[in-house]
This record gives structure tokens, C-alpha cells and sequence, in this order.
């Protein structure tokens, strides 16, 4: 004897539908055939707990006899899914595991993630999951967050109706830029996926509260195009007043639908991502992540390694290869922290007069006002207009200006070579040398590299992470600039304090918290930012500053301010631990 389930799956001529197959909407509507199974619940990521779940919450829930009879905590899960988790040689099979974990169970997923996050984040974070948003298509197994058309013109606001939470965060993407590795269309959406995952590991949002977001505007990444299993809208990509229009009618509607949500623009190439920032920084809740987040973190750096190299932040001379958003987000911040040194000298300068002390390297070489051709704006700040002759590649740029910091945001990897860093070495008793592109191969030097060539003299940070080096017996740590340090504690902060906007000085607030949580004894030991297994409590010190000085400017819409800021965001937090759960209804 069948199943009904079994029955209603029978051929099409099945006599017991006499002869016809029974239409979806019938299956549904017959109790019979479709009870809405409380078996779901081991399908839910949201509240499954698997083998975990007490005989109790078995029986009441309907799931005895669903699961085998010894009953876990959810530390027998992890040892478990740890164990899977290594046994996997590949990164980008750690990554695929990882996907499906968090498919199944988020809870078991983020307690994963939070107590195993120097393991884990350069698998969901960069470097893997800039490979795996290349090959999307290929490790494709379900979806997660939103992907928004061009073809969904006119329709978004109801598209959102399909998202049945109330996000308080979205990091939305076009798949323009993805980290170094240029337009990888619709692939793209890892990124937003893997930064909301953070959020949730690093600062305690809530997984509910998270919704990733791809903007298809198509691609042009012809290779992508040719692959008959690539998803996206296979189209040039748009750009001009048809992409603004596009991104517009999101954007509102997200303002419309959930105002209190904040919107983190990732990894949007430089030819629109300044221009949307500055079009909505002050109609919404959002900012850049990559020149805003990006700034901040290496700000931080910056800080702390002017400490180290024992020259005050004001008199230093930078070099940045790259001037694209985030080389341009850094100078901008570190121009404004030169700028509030100087202050403390009493003398008056400008952020523009600090500006000069930067040199900003593109792909034709110096940027000058003098050298011809189209000078995009966000680069006309940094135009030289005091060179005598066009310099065309770093190396002389370094023998030219002899800088005390060379900084890297090109997404070109290797460019750092021998005779830079050991010329850095020359002219520098501890020179600067942040090497921050990613992922990993787009880096411009390794860390091992850097400490080689400099002789051990160099304050390092990378992008992406760097296994410890060891010269002359000594273990070096290179430190992770990472606009991670920075986004969530940002974007925690922001949220809590129902913030209208993000302001400039909220994002220099938390860069300045994110300095102070370097102690003089990592200082002696060159380490110039936080361990990343500290960056829960980090994040709350940043959220609490930042809604302080959200409340200071006035842009706090919360109704009633509290006292202590720190408790607020730790009510707010989310802890990765199995609540005991009811029956069904409780779950409606
Ligand atoms: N560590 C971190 O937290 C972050 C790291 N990044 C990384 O920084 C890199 C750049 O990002 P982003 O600024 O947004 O990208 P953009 O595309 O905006 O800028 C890239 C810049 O690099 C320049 N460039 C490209 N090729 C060369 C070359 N051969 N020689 C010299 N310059 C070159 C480009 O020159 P041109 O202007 O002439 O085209 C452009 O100015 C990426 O790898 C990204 O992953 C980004 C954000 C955060
Ligand atoms: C880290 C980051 O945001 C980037 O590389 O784009
Ligand atoms: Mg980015």
C-alpha cells in the first residue's frame, strides 16, 4: 500500500488519479496529500536544530521517529561539523560545505563561525570567496538573498514583498568590481553574501536581519556570457541614466519598504560607485563600503603604524598604488587624520594642503594634471600639479618621493617587487608597506616578501591573510587590513541608533575606536591591529561610538536615547545558541 505522498507522485497515468496526474494547487489543497509537514522545521535553517532537538520538542513538534535517537548539544554538532568541515582538502570545497551548513542549520553554521573565525573567515571571506563568486555558476547549489533584474524595471517595490523578513541590513552588489577581480556579473553576489555572514559572526546581527543583494545589470565579462550554465541576464552590462534609473527605483523602494535599513554599496566599479554614494549618502541610510570602510580600516593601520615607525601621522609621505575608490576612500581619511595632527600644533592647515603629501599611482603612472588625457574626478584631488616630468612607473615614483608608507589598492599582484620594498628599506628606518589588494594572488606582495626585502623592517598589513613569517628567529604576525574590522561595528552601530544617515564623522569615530583597541604591548610587537577572534566585543565598542556621535549630530531617530550605549547594542547582539522551542503554532 502507497503513501498518499508516494500515490501523488505516481506516473502520469496512474489509475488511481484516473488517468490524470493531479495539478500542484490539488496536491496542496488535499490534507490528505499535503499536510504542511511539521518535518519543515528540519528544513528551516532559521530554527532547525537537527539531532538536537529534546524528545520533548520531538514530540511536540512531530519529528519523533524523524531523527536518530541520541539527543546532541549543539557542541556534539560542532565537533562534528568541524571534523567534516577539515577533512575537506580544497578551499573551495570548505567554502561549498560551509554554504550548505548554513542551508541547513544557522545556528550550528555561525557558532561554527564565531568560535573558529581565523579558520574559517578566509574561506566564506576573502580569499575563497572570491573564487567561488567566479564560479558561481558551476558550484551553484541553492539560493540565498535577492537577485534584482533589469528586467524587473518597474516592478521592484513589489519584488520585495517576496523577501518575508524585515531586513535591518543590506549589502547590495552589482558584480562590477569584485575584489581584484573585475566584473564577475551575477557571480558577484558571494561578496554581499559572504560580508553578511560577518555581520552576523562579527558584530551579532541577526540572520534574518541580513539580505544580500544582487543588482543584474548584466556583464561584460564575455567568458562568463559563453558558459552555458552562467545565470545571470546575458547582456552588456548598462551603465549611464539607464543604470542610475535602475538603481534608483531599488533604492527607494527599499527607503519605502524598510526605512530603517541600512544599505552597504560593495564592490561597485569606480565609474558609478562614488556617484551613487554621493547621490544617496543623504536620502538614505547606506554607504560605500569600499571607500568608506576601506578608509576607515586603514586609518587604523595607519595610526598605529605611524606609532611604530615612531613619525607622527602629519609627517609622513605616502605612496598609493592604485587611485581607484578605495585608494581615493584611504587618502581621504588619512588626509583628514594628518589634517586633525596638525591641528594639535595649533596650526590651521587644510585637508587639500595634506592631500599633497600623497602621490597616487593609476595604470599610466603618476597622476598629474599635466599628463593628458581624461582625469576621472574622484581623482582630481590628487593630481600633481608640481612634477617636472611624467613618471610612468612606481619604482620611480619611490626613487622620485622616497615615501616613509607605500599602500596598495591596485588588484595587481606582484608590483611590490624586490627593488621597491628594499628601496623602502633604504630610505625608511620602518617603512609603511600595506600590500591590500585581493584576493590573495592580486596582492602586491606577500608578507614574506615584504619582511625579505625590508630585512625585517617593515609594519606589513595585508588584504587578505598572510600565514606568520619567521626572520632571524623572530615570528612576525602580518596584520589584516581589512575594511572587516570596520563594516559591522559601522553598520552595527548605525542600526541600533536608527541612524537617518552615516555620517563622515561617524565612520572616523570608528576607525579611532578600532586604533584604541590596539594595546602598547601588541604596539612593541608590531601589531598594529586587533586579533580577529576579538572582533565581537570590537564591533560593540565601535557600534556604541558610533551611535554616540550618531546622537551627537542629530541623526539618531530613536525616540528615547539610552544611558549606556554598550548594554543597548549587546541586547541587540545575537549569540549563535538553540532557544527551546514550543510546538508548531510557536513557529507561525
Ligand atoms: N583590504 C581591503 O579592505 C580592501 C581591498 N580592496 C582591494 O583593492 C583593490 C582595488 O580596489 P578598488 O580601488 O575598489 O578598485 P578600482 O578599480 O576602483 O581601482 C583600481 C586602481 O588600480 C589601478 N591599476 C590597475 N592596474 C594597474 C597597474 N597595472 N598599475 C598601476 N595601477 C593600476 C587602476 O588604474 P586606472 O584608474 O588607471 O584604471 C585604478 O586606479 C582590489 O583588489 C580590492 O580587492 C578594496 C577594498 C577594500
Ligand atoms: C575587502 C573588500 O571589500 C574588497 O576587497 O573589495
Ligand atoms: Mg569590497
Amino acid at each position: 500500500m502507497k503513501s498518499p505522498l508516494e500515490q501523488s507522485m505516481l506516473s502520469p497515468l496512474s489509475p488511481s488519479t484516473g488517468g490524470l496526474t493531479r495539478s500542484r494547487s490539488q496536491v496542496f489543497s488535499d490534507p490528505e496529500l499535503f499536510t504542511p509537514s511539521k518535518t519543515n522545521i528540519l528544513h528551516d535553517s532559521t530554527y532547525n536544530k537537527g539531532t538536537a532537538f529534546s524528545r520533548d520538542e520531538r514530540d511536540k513538534l512531530g519529528l519523533s521517529g524523524l531523527l536518530p535517537y541520541k539527543v546532541e548539544t549543539l557542541e556534539d554538532q560542532l565537533r562534528r561539523a568541524l571534523r567534516q568541515f577539515r577533512a575537506f582538502t580544497t578551499p573551495i570545497e570548505k567554502y561549498i560545505y560551509l554554504s550548505s551548513l548554513q542551508e541547513r542549520n544557522e545556528t550550528l553554521f555561525y557558532r561554527l563561525l564565531v568560535e573558529n573565525l581565523v579558520e574559517t573567515m578566509p574561506i566564506v571571506y576573502t580569499p575563497t570567496v572570491g573564487e567561488a563568486c567566479t564560479k558561481l555558476h558551476e558550484v551553484w547549489r541553492s539560493s540565498r538573498g535577492m537577485y534584482i533584474s533589469l528586467e524587473d524595471k518597474g516592478r521592484i517595490r513589489r519584488l520585495l514583498d517576496n523577501w518575508s523578513h524585515v531586513p535591518d541590513i543590506i549589502v547590495v552588489t552589482d558584480g562590477s568590481r569584485i575584489l581584484g577581480l573585475g566584473d564577475l556579473g551575477c557571480g558577484g553576489m558571494g561578496i554581499p553574501i559572504g560580508k553578511l555572514s560577518l555581520y552576523v559572526a562579527g558584530a551579532g546581527f541577526h540572520p534574518v536581519k541580513t539580505l544580500p543583494v544582487q543588482l543584474d545589470v548584466g556583464t561584460n565579462n564575455q567568458k562568463l556570457r559563453n558558459d552555458d550554465l552562467y545565470l545571470g541576464l546575458n547582456r552588456d552590462r548598462v551603465r549611464g541614466e539607464e543604470f542610475y534609473s535602475f538603481a534608483d527605483e531599488f533604492l527607494m523602494a527599499v527607503k519605502d519598504k524598510w526605512p530603517k535599513c541600512l544599505v552597504q554599496f560593495e564592490d561597485f566599479s569606480n565609474d558609478v560607485c562614488f556617484e551613487l554614494l554621493e547621490k544617496y549618502r543623504n536620502k538614505l541610510l547606506c554607504f560605500n563600503d569600499d571607500i568608506q570602510g576601506t578608509g576607515a580600516v586603514i586609518v587604523s593601520g595607519f595610526l598605529n603604524a605611524a606609532k611604530v615607525t615612531g613619525i607622527r601621522p602629519k609627517d609622513h609621505k605616502i605612496v598609493f598604488f592604485g587611485a581607484g575608490s578605495a585608494s581615493v576612500g584611504v587618502a581621504d581619511q588619512i588626509a583628514m587624520v594628518m589634517k586633525l595632527d596638525s591641528d594639535k600644533d595649533g596650526k590651521q592647515v587644510t585637508v587639500d594642503e595634506m592631500r599633497r603629501r600623497m602621490y597616487l599611482v593609476d595604470s599610466k603612472g603618476l597622476v598629474t594634471k599635466s599628463r593628458g588625457g581624461r582625469l576621472e574626478v574622484h581623482k582630481v584631488a590628487y593630481a600633481r600639479d608640481d612634477v617636472e616630468e611624467e613618471l610612468t612607473s612606481l619604482l620611480e615614483v619611490v626613487k622620485k618621493y622616497k615615501p616613509t608608507a607605500l599602500i596598495g589598492l591596485s588588484g595587481q599582484g606582484q608590483t611590490f617587487t624586490e627593488e621597491i620594498l628594499s628601496l623602502m628599506a633604504e630610505n625608511n628606518e620602518k617603512p609603511i608597506v600595506f600590500a591590500l589588494s585581493n584576493p590573495t594572488n592580486n596582492s602586491e606582495c606577500s608578507a614574506e616578501q615584504a619582511v625579505k626585502f625590508t630585512k625585517g623592517k617593515c609594519v606589513f598589513a595585508s588584504g587578505s591573510p598572510f600565514p606568520d613569517v619567521t626572520y632571524e628567529d623572530k615570528v612576525i604576525k602580518p596584520g589584516q587590513g581589512n575594511n572587516m574590522y570596520i563594516f559591522p561595528g559601522l553598520g552595527l552601530g548605525a542600526v541600533v541608533s536608527e541612524s537617518k544617515n552615516v555620517s563622515d564623522l561617524m565612520v572616523l569615530t570608528a576607525s579611532q575606536v578600532l586604533a584604541d583597541c590596539v594595546t602598547e604591548q601588541d604596539l612593541k610587537k608590531g601589531d598594529i591591529y586587533p586579533s580577529l577572534a576579538s572582533i565581537r566585543s570590537i564591533s560593540v565598542k565601535i557600534a556604541a561610538a558610533v551611535a554616540r556621535q550618531s546622537v551627537k549630530e542629530g541623526l539618531c531617530r530613536l525616540t528615547s536615547i539610552p544611558d549606556d550605549w554598550e548594554q543597548y547594542v549587546k541586547n541587540y547582539v545575537f549569540e549563535p545558541a538553540y532557544a527551546e522551542l514550543g510546538d508548531a503554532s510557536q513557529l507561525q
